[in-house]
């Protein structure tokens, strides 16, 4: 099956001003168009820069970026096109939160766009609940708790309607709630058609989460595939210092007698249901 491309890499090079070690090389990789998609890899090993470079603020020394299909031409005025088609939220939301409320600043890219005020409230109004916020527009940004400032650099991001979102570490430091509730909002998102790529640390949401996964190491693409091809196997990704999930390192090493072989379950729920009929338990204790 031919799949369509949202973003790709094409043997893209860059380092850093000052510095000797390339932070990408030779870095080839394809993002679905709909997909959700986890980009992984330890410190350093070049998902920030990867980001930079999807939304034209890093240029490659070599190789192509391309979106939708098309190579990135880095004019003012197209890169400010790929910037309402793609948007990039950054880790820590104090980088991106630069008005006093959460409403002001939500509406503050559409302001820009030429849309009318009735427009820019409508819009910003879908999105905050989407992303429940709809009770603290009015809050001060510095009141808010460290989920409610990522929602609502999201939400900034997402007012202009993207087609494309990347997000660096969304869910970092956040409490299970919070996490829920970001996780609920990147829901929402995805269900209207948006392509959503997050990097992330955490093995056992980008298994549960994603439905494409994107290895990254020293800068090069190391593996990419769905989550049950690329933690099928415990050796590639820890030669790389990366772990299996929780679910699948206890799925493997159940004997193949009981799972049958079978790839590994993606969250909890379906795993208790794969693995109570096995064990034939008249009462469930999992
Ligand atoms: N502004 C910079 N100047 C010089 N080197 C940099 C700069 N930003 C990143 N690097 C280097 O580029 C490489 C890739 O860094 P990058 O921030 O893209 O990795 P990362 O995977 O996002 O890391 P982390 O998980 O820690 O966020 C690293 O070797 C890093 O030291």
């Amino acid at each position: 099956m031919d799949m369509e491309y949202s973003l790709a890499f094409d043997g893209v090079m860059f380092h850093y001003p000052d510095t000797k070690e390339l932070a990408l090389h030779e870095l080839t990789l394809s993002i679905p168009k709909g997909s959700k998609t986890a980009v992984l890899g330890h410190n350093g090993s070049g998902k920030s820069t990867l980001f930079l470079h999807a939304v034209g603020i890093l240029r490659p020394q070599s190789g192509k970026v391309l979106q939708g299909g098309k190579e990135l031409s880095y004019a003012k005025k197209e890169l400010a096109a790929l910037r309402r088609r793609v948007g990039l939220v950054f880790q820590d939301p104090e980088q991106q939160l630069i008005l006093s409320t959460p409403l002001e600043d939500v509406s503050f890219g559409l302001r820009g766009s030429g849309m009318d005020e009735p427009a820019i409230a409508g819009r910003c109004r879908e999105v905050m609940e989407l992303l429940n916020l709809a009770e603290l527009g009015h809050k001060p940004i510095h009141q808010l708790s460290l989920g409610q400032k990522k929602r609502t650099a999201l939400a900034g991001v997402m007012a202009m309607e993207p087609e494309l979102i990347l997000l660096d570490e969304p869910t970092s430091y956040l409490d299970p709630l919070s996490e829920l509730q970001m996780l609920k909002g990147l829901e929402a998102i995805h269900a209207k058609g948006t392509t959503v790529v997050m990097a992330t640390h955490d093995m056992d949401l980008a298994y549960r989460w994603a439905d494409w996964i994107i290895v990254l190491d020293h800068g090069m693409c190391r593996a990419e595939g769905t989550p049950e091809e690329i933690f099928a196997g415990r050796e590639k990704l820890e030669a790389i210092g990366l772990r299996l999930p929780l679910l699948a390192d206890l799925w493997y090493s159940l004997p193949a007698s009981l799972t049958g072989g079978q790839s590994a379950p993606r969250t909890a729920g379906e795993f208790k249901a794969r693995l109570h009929p096995l064990l034939k338990l008249e009462h469930s204790y999992l």
